[in-house]
Formats: C-alpha cells, structure tokens, sequence
C-alpha cells in the first residue's frame, strides 16, 4: 500500500487496484478556423503538447479526489452523491433501449446537463471560497461525461483518484478544452473498459445491449477504431459545453492526431506527410473566448451577409490551394527536389499571409496578433493566428534549414512566448 503525504486529503492505493494514465494532444488549425463553422474545408495538426489525466483506485471509503492542476483545484468529492447521477434515468431524444455508451448522439444533452449542474453545483457550492468559472464548467464538464458515459452500464464506482495536467495554455487557440474533453472522454471509456472486460452483457437493463469484442480486448492500452469515434464523438458533447455550437474540428483532431482535412457532418480524412514540418507557436499572451470570438463574427454575418459569404468561400478555395501547396512540398522532399520545395514553401506562404488578411477582415485578429506578423516579416518568414483568434497564438511554419535563433530571441524581447515545434503526432492514447 502506498499512501500520498503531499495532498490534503490522506488516501492509500489497495494492491491490485486499477491504475492507468490517458493524454491527448493539443492542436494548431492550419486553415479554416471559423469558416469550418459555416460548413467550408478546414485542416489542422496535433501538437507535441499534451493534456495528462492519471486514475487510480483509492481506499479512502465514499470518496472520489479530484485534482485539475491548471486550474489549481482539489476537491474530494462524496462518490454516493456521484453514484446518484449514474442511476438517475438518462434523459434521452429517442427509446431508452436504443441507448448504451456509444450512442452519445441520441442522449438529450441539455436536459442531462441540468440534472448534472443542480448536484455538482450543489456540491462545488459547499466549498468554504467559490470556484471560479472555469473550474465550475471544467467540473461539471467532467461530471456530464463521467455520468453520460457510464450511466447507461453496469459500473459502480469505486473511490478514485483523478489528476488532470496539461502542457497547453488555455484560451489561446491551440485546443486546450478540446484536448480536456478528449482525455476524459478517454480516460472513462477505458475504466468502462477495464471494469467491464468479462461481463456478457455491459449495459444496465433497459438499455442497448453491449458486451466487448474479442479484437477489443487484444490490446489494453490501444482505443480501437470504434472507441476512438466514441472518443471523439463525447468529447464534442464536451466541447458544446464550453462553446456552444463547436464544429468538431478540434475533438477529431484531438482525437487522432497527426493531420486531418475536416469538414463538418462529413468524413474526416488522415492526411499522411513524410516531412517533420517544424513550426513556430508564438503565443500573444492575450487571452479570449472562443464562444464570444465565434458569436462575434456571427453578428458580423448577420449585418453583411453577402459580404462575410464571399470571404467564407474565399477561405474555402484558399484550404483547397493550401493542400495542394503541402501535397506538392511533400512530394519534392521526398524526392530531394530543392526547387520544387522552394516553390512549394513559397506558395503556401503566400497562402498563409492571405488566410491571416482574410481572418483580419472578418476581424478576428488582434493588434497584439499584427506585431507578431510584422516581427516575422522582418525575418523572412509569415504567420497566421490559430484557432478563434483575438489574440492567442500565431504559427509560423519554417521553410527547411532556416534558424529561428534569431527570430524567437526578438520575439521573446517584444514580451510573446515562443515554442519551437513540430507538427503532427499521436492522437490520444493510453500512456
Ligand atoms: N487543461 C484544462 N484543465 C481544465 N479545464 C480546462 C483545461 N483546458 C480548458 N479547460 C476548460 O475549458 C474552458 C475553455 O478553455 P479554453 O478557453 O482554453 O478553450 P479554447 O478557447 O477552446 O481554447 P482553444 O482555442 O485553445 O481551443 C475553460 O474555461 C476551462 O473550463
Ligand atoms: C473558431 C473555431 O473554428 C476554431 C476554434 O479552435 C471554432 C470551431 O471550429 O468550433
């Protein structure tokens, strides 16, 4: 047994308890952010930067320990007053019997998320100081997706520990909450998983039958397809409760990883490229809401339709070109082609300062957004910003051989954060 002296709350790990760790990465939208929401071409690459979630059984009776490190949050929760969700009847927009964990599409969301916000905000509320917003959705967050996923099942909880790490900065447009959303919809997936293994039936009575394939089991520490898509598909409930109406770019490529071309209520295509392109992530430090940025140029929609339209299309073609551009970098790296690469290089370029303008125009940069711009011109290279914008991070790919020291020690004395990276790599796993 091992006990934990460093928390407040004192707890042991019995022998032979369950055990594991989940992480998903964060991602960069290469092209499409916003105009993805209206139903144009997007594509987006994970990022070497994770979301951590370690869960282990606990002997500390009645008591789940919950720990968000980024949030600076600790609470343990009463495991009865978590056990009620999961046996209260899940709110549903068809037959119940059509219902188990994979079917997050026919639960009624926002009646589900009432039942979740009247017994967690009841039980945040007994907290000496309150919590403050983010903390408040990040939990109830956690909760909808724990009781959605597992209250259709025949798993009683058993007193957990829960910590969530990640190595993402919120609010800065490279899918942290995706990535949150992500990670958990995995991690009780795979608890689902391991506390269910040998039952011939996995679903509580009343609902859907569901028992593990053989090929399912093969491997405990790999999602298989099916559960991947159940990744991605809660991950997007949990997403709609952080933005409202997400359009499922950023879970999918939380999800996956590597690179993919999304568009929404289509099928995701996995792009494979053979170059490790290395990116620039300069972070702006200002800090915005997706939900608002995205409202934002709704209303902009409203008053000049036709306008907002033309551009929305603009970016479309401009996504189509993009791919191109990489398809072509590719092939020449591969066949050590330097002028075709050079070209290559140069037409996505261009491609990238034209997609930064057209955002600008549907003013979602920020003039915090432009300095970084202007400092990466001076140096021979260009940017975008990332994901909703109005501040956040800017990327910048690098052309091949080209230093950065230079670059990133000017951007650093301007006051923005720098991360030199690549792009791509492993979509959420079991670690
Ligand atoms: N690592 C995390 N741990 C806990 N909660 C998180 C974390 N990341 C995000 N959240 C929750 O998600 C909410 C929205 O986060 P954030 O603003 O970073 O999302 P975002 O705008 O989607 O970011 P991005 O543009 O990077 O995708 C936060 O208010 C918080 O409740
Ligand atoms: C701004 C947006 O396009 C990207 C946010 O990372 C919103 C979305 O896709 O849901």
């Amino acid at each position: 047994m091992m006990s934990n002296s460093n928390s407040s709350t004192t707890y042991t790990k019995p022998l032979n308890g369950l055990e594991f760790s989940v992480s998903s990465p964060g991602k960069v939208i290469l092209h499409g952010e916003h105009s993805v929401v209206y139903g144009k071409l997007s594509v987006a690459a994970s990022l070497g930067l994770r979301t951590k979630i370690h869960l282990f059984e606990i002997d500390c009776p009645n008591s789940i320990i919950l720990k968000i490190l980024p949030l600076d949050f600790e609470q343990v929760f009463d495991l009865n007053e978590i056990q009620t969700l999961l046996s209260n009847s899940l709110p549903m927009t068809s037959k119940t019997a059509d219902f188990n964990w994979e079917c997050s599409h026919i639960l009624d969301h926002q009646a589900h998320l009432q039942v979740v916000e009247k017994v967690i905000g009841k039980l945040l509320e007994n907290k000496n100081h309150p919590v403050d917003i983010k903390t408040n959705k990040a939990v109830k967050n956690l909760f909808y997706l724990l009781s959605a996923i597992l209250g259709s099942t025949k798993v009683i909880l058993t007193p957990l520990c829960i910590t969530i790490d990640s190595e993402l900065s919120m609010g800065a447009g490279t899918g942290s909450s995706a990535s949150f959303s992500v990670a958990l919809a995995a991690l009780f997936i795979h608890y689902l998983k391991l506390k269910t293994l040998d039952l011939d039936n996995v679903s509580k009575e009343g609902f859907k039958f569901f028992r593990w394939d053989k090929r399912d089991l093969e491997n405990e520490t790999r999602f298989t397809a099916r559960e991947l898509e159940a990744v991605s598909d809660w991950a997007f409930c949990g997403e709609k409760l952080f933005h409202g109406t997400p359009s499922g770019l950023d879970n999918t490529v939380c999800t996956y990883g590597n690179l993919v071309k999304f568009r929404k209520n289509h099928s995701t295509t996995h792009l494979t490229v053979k170059t490790p392109f290395n990116l620039l992530l300069v972070n702006t430090n200002v800090s915005r809401e997706t939900l608002k940025m995205v409202e934002g140029l709704a209303k902009l929609k409203t008053t000049f339709p036709h306008v907002v339209e033309h551009i929305l299309d603009a970016l479309e073609d401009l996504t189509v070109s993009a791919l191109d551009a990489v398809k072509n970098i590719d092939n020449a790296a591969v066949s050590s082609d330097s002028e075709d690469l050079e070209k290559g290089f140069q037409e996505w370029n261009t491609l990238i300062q034209m997609n930064h303008s057209l955002l600008t125009s549907l003013g979602v940069s920020h003039e915090k957004l432009e300095e970084v711009m202007m400092i990466l011109r001076r140096y021979g290279l260009v940017g975008k910003l990332t994901g909703a914008g109005g501040g956040g991070f800017a990327i910048s790919i690098l052309p091949p051989a080209y230093d950065p020291e230079e670059v990133i020690r000017v951007l650093k004395e301007h006051g923005f954060e720098v991360i030199l990276t690549k792009l791509g790599g492993q979509g959420v796993r079991v670690d």
